[in-house]
């Protein structure tokens, strides 16, 4: 589905063009009051990617899957995504009958849709759980089911038609420990099945091991976006060594050839480069250093973060 508003007006309908399963141009949401809630996103979201919509709360992430979803009119730019009948979404948890069992909930989830033929609803019920892990718990009232259970039924609810795009609006907000990982690993089993699945989190630790591409929010604005290893290579690993002998530290690493060495108190750091953490630890022993501890420090989403908006994150997760 491709949308394109100026000035309010729909034009128009096909899928994203080339290998992507959502590309946005220049979409813009300005609610009334004047709040720009999204402000001229460019996203292209690859198939096949497990791509993370990451913000703080309010930098306009459940908006902009709204206008995705065509719940929300953008003010103007345009989006186009996969087919909506082939987009499985999860924005807010679909209320389920707490005294009916699962497969009774996704039964009544499935009537509810009027292109989904009757003959086969046992038979996409029954594909939905399976694929979610909870065959067994079919017959267990939802009240019963666990936190990590009850989101599972709700991504099964999403996934009860054949999907190439699954959205899922912070999956694992209000989750317990263990209902979190039940819906990260879920996600990637979903992902290896060939699902394109778009996630947005508030947690950086949670894209940065869920995903394979990000976007990074702020104030409705796209910061960065690119895959994991693109976003965290902007920056090089740094070789860091404790040693009491820190000059003669210093010294052995830049005849070594390493760049920005830097030099303070009992820690001596510099550029990893090409160079092989053993080699580096063997000349320094053989050159006298004491070496006390020896380790490379590889930058995170989070620093990538803070290097480009200046801000702390929520980093949990
Ligand atoms: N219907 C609305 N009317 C006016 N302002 C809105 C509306 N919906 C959202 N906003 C504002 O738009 C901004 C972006 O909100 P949005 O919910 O998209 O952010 P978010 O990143 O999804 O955050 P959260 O995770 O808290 O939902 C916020 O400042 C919010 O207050």
């Amino acid at each position: 589905m491709s949308v394109t508003l100026e000035a309010g007006a729909p034009s128009g309908a096909s899928p994203p063009a080339g290998d992507d399963a959502i590309v946005t141009e220049g979409l813009t949401k300005r609610f009334k009051g004047g709040q720009v809630a999204v402000d001229a996103l460019d996203l292209a979201v690859p198939r096949g990617s497990v791509y993370g919509f990451l913000g703080p709360n309010g930098s306009g992430k459940t908006t902009t899957i709204r206008m995705l979803l065509g719940l929300v009119t953008p003010t103007s730019g345009s989006y186009s995504v996969v087919p909506l009948p082939r987009v499985g979404a999860l924005v807010e948890g679909p209320a389920f009958y707490p005294y009916l069992s699962g497969e009774a909930n996704l039964m009544r989830y499935d009537a509810a849709d009027p292109t989904a033929p009757r003959r086969t609803a046992r038979t996409r019920v029954a594909a939905a759980l399976d694929r979610v892990g909870l065959s067994a718990a079919a017959a267990k009232r939802y009240r019963h089911y666990s936190l990590g259970m009850r989101q599972r039924l709700a991504i099964a609810a999403a996934l009860l038609g054949p999907r190439e795009l699954l959205i899922l609006d912070e999956p694992t907000n209000g989750l317990d420990p263990q209902g979190t990982r039940e819906v990260r690993s879920l996600v990637k089993e979903i992902a290896a099945d060939g699902t394109t699945v778009f996630v947005s989190s508030h947690l950086l630790g949670e894209v940065e091991h869920m995903c394979t591409h990000a976007a990074i929010m702020r104030a409705g604005r796209l910061v960065a976006q690119g895959t994991i290893a693109s976003l965290n290579g902007g920056r090089a690993p740094r070789v860091r060594v404790e040693t009491p002998d820190g000059a003669d530290a210093a010294r052995v690493l830049r005849g070594l050839g390493l760049s920005a060495v830097a030099h303070d108190g009992h820690e001596v750091s510099a550029d990893l480069g090409g160079h092989a953490t053993e080699r580096l630890n063997a000349s320094l022993v053989e050159a006298g250093v004491a070496v006390r501890g020896l380790s490379v420090v590889r930058p995170s989403l989070e620093e990538v973060f803070v290097g480009l908006t200046g801000e702390g994150f929520d980093v949990e997760g």
